[in-house]
């Protein structure tokens, strides 16, 4: 079996477990946040530098391969992990949410979907069919249903109509998918924030028995309690011994709320996206390095954070680096923002282990300036 789940321990206080995903690439402790890595690189870090801040998996994307630079040359060069030459952990979204989000999109239909490129503007076709076997050639270790991600907000119709279509796709996801001994096809749970629509489309997804399961539908722009409201009513929907999977999720709040309500895993764009922008997470909140009062501020980013920017680097520094649009800004800020949620990931499981993670939640909001 090529993804199989340990549940280790279920928190006596809140809905967090403490677990081990075993895939043929390796052991992943979970909960996880997955540093994602759209076109085959997390963008500005090499390999050895997410293995130093203790990455355990990383995400691709088959949107974005198939269209550039071909799925067909990844399977040539011996798959992804061969090709970026990373030998752990990878998980690969089936492209459904980006090509709502990103491509022109031309129109659904029960067949998939058809869309234009967000390079060229050259028109493209995937189906259920195409998308996994699309992933079969990448070879990730976790590949995901093709599924339609609802808008926020949508009615009642379009979401029970869109969420008995994802149901369709993922059985002929299910139907398609080749290599079910070296990679693991996700269901994907939709509904919205229906109650009921959200109680259909788990019976129904759950009832295909997939390996594991991700909570589909949601950071879409929704309030966050309305997003942990959700997530509240359907992960005990979602089977204990199987991995849960909350997609697109998040700011170290939904992290450890999410952790709260029985999530596994965690993917989000936010860390090496923000650093772009000279924005770092830091015990303190978040710093956005370009402000007049960090001129001559010679303190680390994070005076809490032991990660290699906030040893060798002082704000100063690192605003200098930005206001110049040096490369090495991108870098600094990158590394410093994935190593502070997966240390967030690693307090979160030690608090699970001693059974505090409700006390962990309130020193974290406190000094990160969040309210409960
Ligand atoms: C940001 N919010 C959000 N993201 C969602 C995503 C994408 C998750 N991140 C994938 C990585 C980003 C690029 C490479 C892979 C979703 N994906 C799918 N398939 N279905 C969703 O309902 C779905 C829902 C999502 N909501």
């Amino acid at each position: 079996m090529a993804i199989k789940y340990e549940l280790i321990k279920e928190c006596k206080q809140t809905g967090a477990r403490l677990g081990k995903i075993h895939t043929p690439h390796g052991t992943i402790e979970t909960p996880i946040f997955m540093p994602v890595g759209t076109q085959a690189t997390v963008k500005s870090m090499t390999p050895e530098e997410l293995k130093e801040i203790e990455s355990q998996i990383i995400l691709s994307n088959t949107y974005h391969l198939y269209l550039r630079p071909g799925h067909d040359l990844v399977e040539k060069a011996g798959g992804l992990h061969k090709f970026m030459n990373w030998d752990r952990p990878i998980l690969t979204d089936s492209g459904g949410f980006q090509v709502f989000s990103l491509g022109d999109l031309r129109k659904i239909s029960e067949e998939g979907v058809e869309f234009r490129s967000h390079i060229d503007g050259s028109k493209h076709f995937i189906s259920p069919e195409k998308a996994i076997e699309i992933q079969n050639s990448l070879g990730s270790d976790i590949i995901m249903a093709f599924d339609e991600c609802a808008p926020y907000p949508a009615d009642r119709e379009y979401v029970k109509n869109s969420l008995e279509r994802t149901t369709r796709w993922a059985k002929r996801c299910k139907k398609a998918h080749k290599n079910t001994d070296t990679q693991g096809l996700f269901g994907i749970i939709q509904g919205g924030i229906y109650k009921d629509m959200r109680e259909q489309s788990a019976k129904e997804i759950t009832e295909l028995d997939f390996p594991g399961y991700a909570v589909g539908g949601l950071s879409v722009g929704e309030p966050k309690p309305l997003m942990y409201e959700v997530l509240e009513y359907t992960t005990p929907l979602m089977p204990k011994n199987k991995p849960r999977y909350l997609m697109g999720v998040g700011s170290p709040d939904c992290l450890i709320e999410g952790v709260i309500r029985g999530i596994d895993m965690f993917d989000c764009v936010l860390p090496t996206r923000i650093a772009r922008n000279g924005t770092a997470m830091t015990s303190q909140g978040r710093v956005t390095i370009k402000q007049a009062r960090f001129y001559d501020d010679f303190t680390p980013l994070d005076p809490e954070c032991d990660c290699y920017t906030c040893r060798n680097y002082t704000k100063a520094y690192l605003r200098h680096l930005f206001k110049a649009n040096e490369i090495l800004s991108a870098r600094l800020f990158s590394y410093h923002n994935l190593y502070f949620l997966l240390k967030l990931m690693k307090n979160i499981r030690e608090a699970i282990k001693n059974d505090n993670l409700l006390d962990y939640r309130k020193e974290f909001f406190e000094k990160y300036g969040y309210e409960l």
